[in-house]
Order: structure tokens, then sequence, then C-alpha cells
């Protein structure tokens, strides 16, 4: 079973760059040839997979009020609260209420929908299923709990016991979730459904599950809702499907009869399907900031970029900025550590406050970068190789030529990445000792050089940006080589 799994992996992992056509992938491609440039990002993608196996392990002994992982927990919940700030309305207090989780602040009204909102139990009913328990949850993909679909109200839904599986369901599909006992109580053809259905042990494990997230507040509902299904995704994958299987992608809603056969029409078989949709779900949740800012701290820390505390990154998602906390061990950073402001400075989500917590002292800089350049992304690393070249280079800009690696530099003026016998400048401004007081000369920076992705700042760092986190990233990567073959060029005069 590895192999079929593993290429299954890998042909998700091309289908998602085959399809992306963002102009600094197709020319990193032509820069560094496919195979380094896939083998880079297959290692970055795996590793995360490898590590989600690994606590697939912990989270498997500890089913409810049990989450032995932690950091799984965090990571699941404070996405599913993040993500639903843009549409959901949702009322939390801008003070701790004791809980570890981030706090959306919004002052908006109380994100009902038919009196359902986020959180809530239900019972579903979804094609030729049984009524199956469930909760309300924003989908990942639109930010929203709920829509309308040719005038029909409909909510998404997240399904107990069926591997973390979710669609929009009409709402007259939908009812208050109520035990066992009352709702076979209170409808024999149910019970007459369960009792003969090949769902039936599914079926009681998912009520089960419901009963148990049913006497938990919401956040911990969430929270643990997540911890358990992510287990149940890579260890149930033989399991038959559960209700969501009619539509679970909410833009490509497969129809039932894709589900009957043993194989389907692309040639994959009913497991592989299951496990592909579960894989490009965890896709959607691997992109989001609140997985890469940590993800990415612990990659740049282990090449000694962000030690000590210092560097930090941001990431823009949707016009919200996701901003990693200050002066903390940044290899160590949680999802839910994360400030979220909008593009004027407002603080939309920032973490628990018993984690006393503050925003990083680069935002200014992180924030000029936005509005200045329309950046989708910035890294600050405190790099070796940044102090060494501003020190054997003294003047206020840094000249590289004749290296490979400058095509890999985006010219912000022309809009094109650099060949490579063109000459790439790039700015450096003085430190100075707060990182506000560097704002004033970082924009005069960015005015006189309009073709810069990067500014240096002597005896410190660089900043660095993209249109993009994968563009932010990956110049980053060529910046560095650059400097160290021109640290190398100028030691040795050559
Ligand atoms: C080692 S202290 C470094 C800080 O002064 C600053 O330069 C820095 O890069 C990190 O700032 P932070 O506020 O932690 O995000
Ligand atoms: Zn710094």
């Amino acid at each position: 079973m590895a192999l079929p799994i593993l290429n299954i992996r890998l042909d998700l992992y091309a289908k998602f760059h085959a399809s992306s056509r963002s102009q600094h992938q197709l020319h990193l491609r032509r820069l560094a040839g496919l195979p380094r440039i896939v083998g880079t990002a297959r290692f970055f993608i795996s590793g995360f997979m490898i590590k989600e196996m690994a606590n697939t392990e912990d989270l498997k002994k500890s089913r409810y009020g049990r989450v032995s992982n932690k950091r799984k927990f965090n990571e699941e919940l404070d996405l599913s609260l993040g993500e639903s700030y843009n549409t959901i309305n949702l009322i939390l207090n801008k003070k701790s209420n004791g809980k570890s989780s981030p706090t959306v602040l919004n002052n908006s009204n109380n994100g009902k929908r038919n009196g359902f909102s986020i959180g809530d139990m239900v019972w579903a009913k979804t094609g030729k299923y049984p009524l199956w328990p469930g909760i309300v949850i924003v989908d990942p993909v639109t930010n929203k709990f709920t829509k309308n679909n040719n005038m029909v109200p409909m909510l998404h839904i997240y399904y107990c016991n069926d591997a973390h599986r979710r669609n929009w369901i009409k709402i007259k599909q939908i009812i208050k979730f109520s035990s066992k006992n009352e709702i076979l109580a209170g409808n024999q053809k149910l019970a007459a459904q369960i009792s003969r259905s090949k769902l039936k042990f599914k079926w009681n494990q998912a009520v089960e599950e419901a009963e148990c997230l049913a006497a938990m507040n919401k956040d911990q509902r969430i929270s643990s809702f997540f911890a358990d299904n992510i287990s149940d995704a890579n260890s149930t994958l033989a399991d038959k499907a559960g209700p969501s299987t009619e539509q679970t992608t909410p833009n490509q809603q497969p129809t039932e009869t894709n589900y009957n056969g043993d194989r389907l029409l692309d040639g994959t078989n009913h497991e592989e399907k299951m496990l592909i949709e579960n894989d490009s779900k965890k896709e959607d949740l691997k992109n989001h900031p609140r997985y890469l800012i940590p993800e990415l701290c612990r990659q740049l820390y282990s090449k000694g970029l962000v030690t000590g505390t210092g560097g930090g990154i941001s990431i823009k998602y949707n016009d919200q900025i996701f901003i990693a906390p200050s002066g903390v061990q940044k290899e160590r950073i949680q999802p839910d550590e994360l400030f979220v402001q909008n593009l004027d400075g407002e603080d939309i989500i920032v973490p628990p406050s018993e984690k006393n917590l503050s925003k990083s002292q680069c935002t200014p800089i992180f924030m000029c970068s936005y509005h200045e350049r329309n950046a989708g992304a910035v890294i600050h690393v405190h790099s070796s190789k940044v102090v060494k070249l501003c020190l054997l280079n003294p003047e206020n800009e840094v000249k590289i030529t004749g290296l490979e690696m400058i095509k890999g530099i985006f010219n912000e003026q022309t809009k094109k990445f650099y060949d490579n016998d063109e000459e790439l400048i790039i700015p450096i401004i003085e430190n100075s000792k707060y990182e506000k007081d560097l704002v004033d000369t970082f924009k005069m920076a960015l005015t006189k050089y309009p073709s810069t992705s990067a500014v240096l700042v002597r005896n410190h760092g660089m900043y660095v940006w993209g249109s993009d986190w994968i563009l932010a990233k990956t110049q980053l990567e060529c910046y560095e080589a650059l400097f160290k073959d021109t640290i190398f060029k100028k030691l040795n005069k050559v």
C-alpha cells in the first residue's frame, strides 16, 4: 500500500504545480530545472506529511478530551477560528476568556443562520445516508459557514467519524443535535435504516463521538473534533465512506454514482479517491498562514536565519496580514500565537492573552512592503552572510553580476525576472536602535531602487518580499546563495 499512496501524493503534488501559472514559478523552473525545484518543494511537503504521520500515532492513542498532541490540537482549532473572521460575524470577547484560543476581534452581529451558528452540533441528512451527526464549521476554501445555493440556504458541515469530511447541506436537511436515544425514539424509520445499514458500526461510532462533542463548549468541541479527525483521516482509509462522499469538495460535487463502483472513471478506486480527497483538504490547510508561518520559521531557524529570536515573517491572506510574535524563539511559534491585522493596521485576531505576546517589531517594515510594493509576504532574516557582505561593502548598495542565481530574483520595476547577464543592485540601509526607526530609510530605499525585492540592513540582516510566500522564500534562497558567492569573490578579489 505504501507505494500507491506515495504515488498518489506525488501525483497530487505534480498537479498542484502543473496548475500553477504564476510567472515566478514558471521562471524558477526555467532557472533551476524542474526536477530541482520540484525536489525542493517536494521535500518541504513530504517533510510536513512525515510529521503529520508521526503525529498520528499520538493522536490515535487519544480519542476525546485526551488530546496528546498539543501542537496539532492548536493548529486545527486556530485555523478554524482564524479563517472564520471574514464572514461569520462571530462574537468573541476581546478580553481573555480563560481558554487557549486566538481572540477574534469583531463586534458585528451574532452570526446565526436559521438559528445555527459555528460550532453547533447537528444531524444532517444527505443522499442515501442515514441522518448523520456533524458540526457547523466554516468551509476552509470560502471562509463561510453559510451560503445560498440558488436562493436555498445552506450550511457547511463537518461530519463525525468520517475522516475529516465536510460538505454544504441545505438547511432544511439539518436539525439540531439531540442524543442517540432521543433521535431514535422519535424516528423509527431511522432506527430501521441503521439496523440494516452497512454503515451501522461507523454510524454508532459517529454518534458516540457526537455525544462526547456535544458535552463540550464550542471551542473545545471544534479543537477536539479536528484532533480526532486527523487521526481518523490517516487510520480509517479502508472504512466505508460516510455521508459526505456525495459532495466532498465544495466546488466540484461528485455524484453518488461516482462512489458506487469499485473503480471510478479516472482510474482510481474508492480508497484512493478518499485518500486524494483527504490530502487535497490538507493541502488547503497547509497553505494557510497559520500553518505556513510556524513551518517556515522552523525551516529558516534550521538554516540559522532566525536564531536567537531574531527575524520573522508576515504573510498576507485575503487582505488579512498574519504576523509572527515578537521576541520569541521563532522555531517554536504555535499557530495560535500569530497576530492578524488588516491593511490599516487594525487588529483582527490576537493570540490568547495569557500567552502575553506582542506583535513583531518588524511590523512597520512588513506593512511598508505591503503598502509600497503590494507584497504578498515579507521575510526578515538575521543573515550572517548579509552582515559579512555589508562589512566588505561599505557603500549603500551592493552590486552583483555574473551569477546564475540572479535569474531567481524578480525585478519589481520591469515585472520580469532578471537574466543572468544583468547587474543586480540591492540597497543597504544603516541599522537603528529599534526596528520601527528603519521605516523612513527603508521607504527611501524602495523609492530609490524601484527594481529591488530586498533591502539589506547593515550589521543586522535583510528584508525580502514577494508577491506570495513562495516567491519571498525562493528569492531569499537566491539572495543567500548570491551573497555567499559575492563574499567569496570579494575576499578573493575575483
Ligand atoms: C535578537 S533581537 C532582534 C530584534 O531586535 C529584531 O531585529 C528582530 O529581528 C526580531 O524582532 P521581533 O520583534 O522578535 O519579530
Ligand atoms: Zn531583525
